[in-house]
């Protein structure tokens, strides 16, 4: 875990325009980078990882960024150049209280619907580490930049006992093609940013002082293409995947909830988290 010198150390002074969101999503900093670019920064120690708070909190700050017809573009990035996202808070699954375990899917298929069916023109700016829900959070955006040699990217939840539910493993497929989806999704491969550039899971690669300016570039560029075509453009490409998870919605909640409650998976869940603890 980090202490607070180290993490204050890992994060770089951000310069950071007054929140526009309210203290009590705190997990999460919204600011602007110009008039029409807004940037998300998740800033939940250690590890950024998506707790049923954490996903509340995203998907609303989605909605209020893009409630906003200032706003064009968005940046997401970590407030830790270590760890981007680590994923969904494996706590929240291990030992669940049932109906908390279904309201926290919801809240995960929340994160999915209104970031990768958003009119934003979106960068994922990933530095550290983001595997699994990380790795989520990042492929629902249009393009991403990711620090070379150190930090990892993908879908290792079959290490964890568990599966990607369709909705990700189709975004996935889509974004790194069948054959590479297979062979990383059985083997929970996780890459490193010169491997998924490989395999185009992430768009440009570069040494971690260069990813956030780089980042910061390239949503501006996108900020100017025309925004109503563009996002007609996302619909097109996006809107049947969203439109399916909208209709099946309690479908994905019952399949995840019976998974996951499943005395194998509980024992698989809590042994991956009890090894993470003792690192
Ligand atoms: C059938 C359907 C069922 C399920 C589908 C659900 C889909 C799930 C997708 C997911 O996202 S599952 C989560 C997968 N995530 C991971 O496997 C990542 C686990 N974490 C790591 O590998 C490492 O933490 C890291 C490489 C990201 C960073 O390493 P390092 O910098 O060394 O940090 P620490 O490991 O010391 O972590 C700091 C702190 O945070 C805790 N932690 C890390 N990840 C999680 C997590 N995902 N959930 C809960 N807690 C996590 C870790 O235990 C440390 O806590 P301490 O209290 O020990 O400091």
């Amino acid at each position: 875990m980090f202490s607070t010198a180290a993490r204050a150390l890992a994060s770089r002074s951000l310069p950071r325009a007054p929140s526009i969101l309210p203290p009590s999503r705190s997990m999460l900093t919204v600011s602007r980078l110009s008039p029409s670019v807004a940037e998300l920064t998740l800033d939940k120690a250690p590890a950024n990882t998506l707790s049923l708070e954490m996903a509340l909190a995203f998907s609303a700050a989605v909605s209020e960024i893009e409630a906003d017809p200032s706003v064009t573009a968005l940046l997401l990035r970590s407030s830790s150049t270590k760890i981007f996202s680590a994923g969904l808070d494996i706590s929240e699954m291990s030992g669940p209280e049932p109906a908390r375990l279904a309201d926290f899917w919801r809240a995960i298929q929340g994160t999915y619907l209104s970031l990768y069916s958003s009119r934003l023109a979106t960068v994922a700016c990933i530095e550290g580490h983001a595997p699994a829900g990380g790795c989520l959070l990042s492929l629902m955006a249009d393009y991403r930049i990711m620090t070379g040699g150190g930090p990892r990217i993908g879908l290792n939840e079959t290490a964890l006992g568990i599966a990607a539910p369709y909705w990700l493993k189709d975004m996935f497929v889509e974004t790194v093609g069948r054959r590479n989806a297979e062979l990383a999704l059985l083997k929970g491969t996780l890459f490193t940013g010169e491997e998924a550039l490989a395999v185009g899971l992430v768009d440009e690669v570069l040494p971690l002082e260069e990813v956030y300016p780089r980042a910061k570039e390239e949503v501006l560029k996108l900020a100017r293409i025309p925004a109503k075509g563009r996002a007609e453009t996302k619909r097109l490409l996006r809107g049947a995947a969203v439109d399916e998870l909208l209709a099946g919605r309690e479908a994905d909640v019952a399949w995840f909830t019976e998974f996951v409650l499943e005395e194998g998976t509980q024992k698989g869940i809590k042994a991956y988290l009890d090894s993470l603890k003792k690192k």
